[in-house]
């Protein structure tokens, strides 16, 4: 295959990235201060997504629940995509759609932040859980991409909103992915401190 193909996935991803991070930056900011002061409070971070958006709530919740790149003690963080057995008694019993919004139900409560990730903005499973978690006064950081979608519309002024502006979904995902990792990066720092760079 033609290497040109490939050298412009690199090419792309690193002009989107770069392209995006001013308007991001301050977005992402005021996530890592929610979630840092959820997590003083006591209260933990729930995540929720489909594929490759699934796969970032897992990642989260592992660098959390593990460490990023310091030592320290476990933080409470929860990817509501993994326990087959919920997802497919929900999905089966009840929709698709409740999936997510079962879980927060069942383990959301106030003070409690929804991780909600969909690169459209429209997945009614993500949609749903965003709801739920709104009835429970839970506060939500939105990761989209396009125009935002309809999550983009369901959020209130309290919740954070990182959008994407860009039409294809696996670049929005690799930018969404870098967002993870600096807020990660960030709790970190509230946590200890750290070089303001
Ligand atoms: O990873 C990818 C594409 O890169 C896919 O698995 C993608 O996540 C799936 O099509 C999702 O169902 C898309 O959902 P959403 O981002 O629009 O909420
Ligand atoms: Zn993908």
């Amino acid at each position: 295959m033609n290497t040109q193909r490939i050298l412009a996935h690199f090419q792309e991803s690193a002009d989107l990235k770069m392209k995006s991070a001013p308007a991001l930056a301050q977005p992402i900011s005021q996530a890592i201060e929610l979630m840092f002061g959820a997590l003083s409070n006591g209260n933990k971070i729930l995540a929720c997504g489909n594929g490759g958006s699934a796969a970032d709530c897992q990642h989260f919740a592992a660098e959390l629940v593990g460490r990023f790149e310091r030592e320290r003690f476990p933080l409470p963080a929860i990817a509501l995509t993994t326990d087959t057995s919920i997802l497919t008694a929900v999905g089966n019993d009840y929709s698709f759609k409740e999936i997510f919004s079962k879980q927060v139900q069942a383990f959301g409560q106030a003070g409690d932040i929804l991780l909600a990730i969909s690169t459209s903005g429209n997945s009614g499973n993500v949609l749903a859980a965003v709801e739920a978690a709104l009835e429970r006064e839970m506060r939500i950081v939105a990761f989209t991409g396009k125009d935002g979608g309809a999550l983009g519309k369901l959020l209130t002024d309290a919740d954070v909103h990182i959008n994407v502006q860009h039409a294809r979904t696996a670049r929005i995902q690799e930018v969404h992915l870098c967002a993870i990792h600096a807020i990660c990066d960030g709790i970190d720092v509230a946590l200890f401190g750290g070089e303001e760079e």
